[in-house]
């Protein structure tokens, strides 16, 4: 474990927080990290253990069972436990913020009652879901029909992709309810798993973050009562658009904590290791890819600490949502290269920690909108203000 690292000032209760899920996750998911991966299968219990730590509902009031904390206490129980796996980070984000924290904004007082103690308890799973086969990037594309009738909407079509999809009990999930009407048509639902004609794909083999569950969503007249609109018909891409900015900055978090693991796994080995008869890490080349993983990490959490905090204050922007995600995932990326290459043929065995984590960090350049994406986005905002 590497330790020596700089302590940013986050206030008392955002520490106590951290000091309890680093404890939690090194003793309870590191040691299952690589048989998750293996069994490509999210551990059920860590729900419940997730619920009992109040780690589920972070970001909602204390009435319907969260912790009524901040989007940053939010962010660094992601980073700490992507320290330990970033499969279980990235499947406690789909639950927390994008799902729980969805219903948290939106909800109306009888959906916050009906939804959010089940999920935050652990009781119930949560997922998000708009993407499409046809509609990734371009997500106002999407095709899912909800077609109003008398009493309730019929949906009809597929979701893919969809993080936690073959576990969730509760699901957020984008329709258009008017295919004419382009972003103006999209309506966000509140889904419940045993609604008829709902079913879903086993989870899909991947590259990385292989405990995550993923599948595909199949909606076959599918009745869904009015009272589970979530937020206003015809407005839902604008629950979509900013749940993506919470979002970006909160799984911002896998990647800083993807950097910390990677920090973690190869310093004991650099100080081990010897070859030409002294630790390898005597070495300055060893010396200079630590300094460089240190700087990263610690350059990463300062920019994702400080638009957290905006998202606290309210007046987080797009591009800092999207460019702190974009600067955490490719760093990410460029540091676990970095650490299979510092542990050499060590690294390159399949159940080496270094190569799970490098083949998990590569999500975070697809995932919550891809690097191309958060790019076009940064330079749009940027250049919009200009002209
Ligand atoms: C950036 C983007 C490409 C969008 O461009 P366009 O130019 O089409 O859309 P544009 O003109 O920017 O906007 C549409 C409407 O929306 C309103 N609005 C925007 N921001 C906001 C906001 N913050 N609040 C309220 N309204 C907003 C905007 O005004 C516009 O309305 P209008 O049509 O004019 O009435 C967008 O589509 C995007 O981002 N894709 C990536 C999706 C993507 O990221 N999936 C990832 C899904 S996968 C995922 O999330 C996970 C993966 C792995 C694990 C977990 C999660």
């Amino acid at each position: 474990m590497f330790t020596a690292t700089m302590q940013f000032d986050l206030g008392e209760d955002v520490n106590a927080l951290r000091e309890m899920v680093h404890r939690w996750a090194q003793e309870r998911v590191k040691p299952m990290a690589a048989e998750i991966d293996k069994t490509n299968a999210f551990p059920n219990e860590l729900w419940k253990e997730m619920g009992e730590l109040g780690l589920l509902g972070v970001t909602v009031p204390e009435q319907y069972g969260g912790a009524e904390m901040t989007y940053l206490a939010h962010t660094i129980a992601v980073e700490e436990i992507a320290r330990a796996s970033a499969s279980v980070a990235l499947s406690y984000g789909a639950h927390s913020n994008l799902c729980v924290n969805q219903i948290k904004l939106n909800g109306t007082e009888e959906q916050k009652q009906k939804y959010l103690p089940r999920l935050i308890s652990g009781e119930h799973v949560g997922a998000l879901a708009m993407s499409e086969p046809g509609a990734g990037s371009d997500v106002v594309s999407m095709k899912l029909r909800a077609e109003k009738r008398n009493d309730h909407y019929r949906l009809n079509g597929n979701k893919y992709w969809i993080t936690n999809g073959p576990d969730a009990d509760t699901l957020v999930v984008y329709a258009k309810t008017d295919p004419e009407a382009g972003s103006k048509g999209i309506t966000a639902f509140l889904i419940e798993k045993d609604m008829k004609g709902f079913s879903t794909s086993p989870h899909f083999d991947k590259l990385g973050m292989r405990g995550s569950n993923t599948a595909e969503l199949v909606f076959e007249d599918v009745e869904v009562p009015f009272e589970n609109v979530l937020g206003e018909e015809g407005k839902g891409v604008a629950v979509l658009m900013s749940g993506l900015d919470y979002e970006r900055v909160v799984l911002a978090g896998i990647g800083t904590g993807i950097m910390a693991a990677c920090l973690d796994e190869i310093m004991p080995y650099l100080a081990e290791r010897k070859q030409f008869g002294k630790p390898i890490g005597t070495f300055q080349l060893m010396q200079g890819k630590i300094a460089d993983m240190y700087t990263a990490m610690n350059s990463a959490r300062a920019y994702v600490y400080e638009v957290a905090k905006a998202c606290d204050r309210g007046d987080v922007t797009r591009q800092d949502a999207a460019a702190c995600c974009l600067y955490a995932s490719e760093q990410a990326m460029v540091q676990a290269h970095q650490a299979v290459q510092a542990m050499g043929g060590a690294g390159f065995l399949a159940d080496a920690p270094v190569s799970r984590i490098f083949r998990d960090a590569k999500l975070m350049e697809i995932g919550a909108g891809t690097s191309e994406i958060r790019r076009m986005l940064i330079g749009r905002e940027l250049m919009n203000k200009m002209l």
